[in-house]
């Protein structure tokens, strides 16, 4: 072991938690602890499985490698008969989008939530073996967030009993939809139902595409990949879709709740945003403890630059938001399962509010994350801009998640649609409940005021969450009142859109926190996981206070010596948690495989893998590059010659 592999040893000494409890409570359970622990040195020891590659191979290459991984997966999961959760964990640990996720991610789920019985029996078999492969067609070329501006016409025809599945205009293309490319050989698409010349809005159809023989498009429906996306490898390993059809299919329709789908994917997103923003600030923290710049004293050892305050305020914010959208994620869970039995027993009474919640955060937990990548490639210096660090392809991959699945801001506008709806009702018979019933107290919220005196006085909960709900309440009463003014309802919706969207950030923080706290009032043994936990909870929220204080401030929830007050708190924390920082990434218990970071290598021995996997660039091949004779060395005679004249 060198210097550097000690010093994370040194570190990881510090820790003043049970490191191995934190985990578990990370997984979620000892169960899912141990079954993920498996699957990701399972996917780690296998050669198939490799992705160090990625970022250098053609398209065409990353395509065929990413099917021929896919192939290898299923073939694991069917000889080592691998259950439903094993086989999600395998697909997590293989770290490579596919055509496999929309089919298991949205085409299954689809079909189990939106198709009749006698659909499902028929469908769900062959894709349960994966003897057909399908995607989830609904974004065209010109509408995307406008679900109901859709295009594509299904049109019954009683003579034949069939839809005729019909694009009509080149806006009307299916755009997007991930695994249509190159690969599916079904897709649900969605598409104005008309019968008897009467439209009735968008359903789903189960439409089939290419040949089960030779993978052929079948008759009148063009399909191909809609071209190279943001970033080397990355999103790449996936064949995005155009289609236009023109032909009649077979199908039925579907059952209402085409939006089931999206409320199930949105859930799923919120989980997945804490795996890759953990990622993250796993790389960025180990990194920062192996790191010294300055500071020598007398010939010493330089400052790891995790000990810089500014360092702490900008990377323990995002360690803290990690577990705080692992515990929101995990409640998230909770509530679909719920809605969804709902449902089952014909009950619709809390899908406004799953929607809203699952929008919701979707959008805050996607933007954050999508920022903190981003920022955790910052704080590696220049090192976190090489490929080998893993944070530029992490970042590429990400990023759409802002997108798909609704635009962030315009999700943030149906919660908007929701708080408004739930401020217009108060007072009426219908109370507040669940994320909202805060707002049955919105009387008392409006007056009252914030008993923070000392630092210490914010490490108290209820005060925290006091505060949080009293801004919101005041900016969704305040923009409300505002709309009132509007003669037109749309028309004063349009016009404050922009205040309505912060009411909206502004509900979601204050869901987080609020799951967070709850999270802290469970039974959680390990010496000392409470208690970074609870250090973890508040630096999530004092920060945000701090960066949201115009907020806290202009509603009057805080005065300005409290967000002062909230300030130092933030610092004092800041203290506490160094010591752990790097025995709680180590809590997310990640493989340098799935990392795929030479900066955030669990021994810290950085320094000779970064210069180890620099030559293996393949421009490296060679100590003269190929183009030396044709464009290097005519230029230097050139300009030898230009010298001796
Ligand atoms: C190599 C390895 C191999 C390994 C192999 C292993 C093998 C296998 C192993 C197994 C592995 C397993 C792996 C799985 C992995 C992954 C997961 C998935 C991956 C994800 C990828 C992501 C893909 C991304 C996919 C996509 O991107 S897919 C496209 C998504 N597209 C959108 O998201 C459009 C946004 N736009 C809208 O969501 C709307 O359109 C709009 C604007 C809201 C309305 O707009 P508006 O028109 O105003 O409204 P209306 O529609 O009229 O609705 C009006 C009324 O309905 C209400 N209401 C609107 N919504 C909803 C709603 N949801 N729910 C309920 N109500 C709603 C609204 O509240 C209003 O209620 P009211 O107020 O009336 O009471
Ligand atoms: C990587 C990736 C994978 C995808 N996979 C699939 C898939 O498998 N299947 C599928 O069907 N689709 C898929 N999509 C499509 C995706 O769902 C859409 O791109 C997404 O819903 C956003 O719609 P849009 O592209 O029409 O954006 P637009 O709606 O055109 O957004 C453009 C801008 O307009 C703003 N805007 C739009 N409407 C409003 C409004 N009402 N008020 C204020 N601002 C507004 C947005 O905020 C944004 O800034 C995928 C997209 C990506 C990037």
């Amino acid at each position: 072991m060198d210097g550097v592999v000690d010093h994370l040893a040194d570190e990881r000494n510090k820790a003043q938690f049970d490191v191995e409890e934190m985990k578990i409570v990370w997984a979620g359970s000892r169960h899912v602890f141990e079954l993920s622990d498996r699957i990701a040195r399972l996917v780690a020891s296998d050669p198939v499985f490799r992705k160090d590659n990625r970022a250098t191979l053609s398209r065409k290459d990353l395509f065929k490698n990413t099917l021929r991984k896919a192939a290898h997966a299923w073939k694991r999961i069917i000889e080592l008969r691998l259950s439903e959760e094993e086989a999600s964990k395998l697909r997590f640990y293989v770290d490579e989008a596919a055509f496999t996720d929309l089919h298991w991610g949205m085409f299954v789920p689809a079909i189990k939530g939106q198709a009749t019985e006698e659909q499902q029996q028929k469908w769900l078999p062959l894709a349960y073996k994966m003897q057909i492969i399908g995607c989830y067609a609904q974004t065209e070329l010109g509408h995307g967030s406008n679900v109901q501006g859709l295009e594509t016409t299904a049109t019954f025809d009683p003579q034949t009993d069939e839809f005729d599945i019909h694009s009509p205009t080149l806006t009307s293309s299916k755009w997007w939809p991930g695994g249509l490319g190159k690969v599916s050989t079904h897709a649900v698409v969605y598409a104005r139902l008309i019968t008897d010349g009467q439209e009735h809005g968008v359903h789903g159809f189960i439409v089939q595409l290419r040949s089960l023989d030779d993978h052929l498009p079948l008759p009148g429906i063009t399909i191909g990949d809609i071209g190279m996306k943001f970033g080397n490898g990355a999103y790449n390993t996936m064949d995005n879709g155009v289609t236009r059809n023109g032909k009649c299919v077979r199908s039925n329709v579907p059952r209402q709740l085409i939006y089931g789908t999206m409320v199930f994917v949105r859930q799923t997103i919120v989980s997945d945003a804490s795996c890759a923003l953990s990622r993250a600030v796993c790389i960025a923290t180990r990194y920062s403890a192996v790191r010294r710049q300055f500071g020598s004293q007398n010939g010493g050892v330089e400052t790891q630059v995790i000990d810089y305050k500014t360092q702490q305020n900008r990377l323990f914010p995002l360690l803290a938001a990690a577990y705080a959208f692992r515990f929101v994620g995990e409640w998230l869970k909770w509530l679909y399962t719920d809605v969804t039995q709902r449902l089952q027993a014909n009950d619709f009474s809390t899908l406004p509010e799953a929607h809203a919640c699952t929008a919701g955060l979707k959008s805050l937990t996607t933007t954050f994350t999508a920022d903190a990548i981003e920022e955790c490639r910052k704080l590696c210096g220049g090192h976190g801009y090489l490929c080998s660090s893993g944070l530029p392809e992490l970042f590429a991959v990400y990023v759409p998640a802002c997108t798909y699945e609704g635009d962030n801001v315009v999700l943030l506008l149906q919660v908007a649609r929701f708080l408004m709806k739930t401020v217009s009702q108060l007072g009426s018979e219908k109370k507040p409940v669940g994320t909202t019933a805060y707002m049955g107290r919105v009387e008392h919220l409006m007056q009252c005021r914030c008993s923070v005196q000392k630092a210490e006085d914010w490490l108290n909960p209820n005060t925290i969450l006091e505060a949080f709900e009293a801004r919101t309440a005041r900016m969704s009463v305040a923009v409300a009142q505002k709309l009132a003014q509007f003669a037109n309802p749309e028309e004063g919706f349009l016009e404050l859109s922009p205040n309505l969207v912060e009411a909206s950030v502004a509900h979601c923080q204050l869901i987080v926190v609020s799951k967070f706290i709850e999270k802290l009032q469970q039974d959680i043994p390990g010496k000392g996981v409470k208690e970074l936990l609870g250090m973890l909870c508040n630096i999530y929220a004092l920060n945000i206070l701090h960066k949201h204080l115009g907020d806290f401030l202009s509603t009057g929830s805080i005065t300005p010596k409290q967000g002062s007050l909230a300030n130092d708190q933030l610092r004092s924390l800041y203290s506490q948690v160094r010591p752990n920082a790097i025995a709680l990434v180590d809590a997310f218990n990640y493989t340098d495989h799935y990392l795929g970071s030479v900066l955030g290598r669990y021994d810290g021995n950085v320094y000779p893998k970064l210069y180890e996997e620099a030559w293996k660039d393949p421009l490296n091949d060679s100590v003269v590059p190929d183009g030396y004779h044709e464009y290097i060395r005519p230029l230097l005679k050139n300009q030898l010659r230009n010298a001796r004249l």
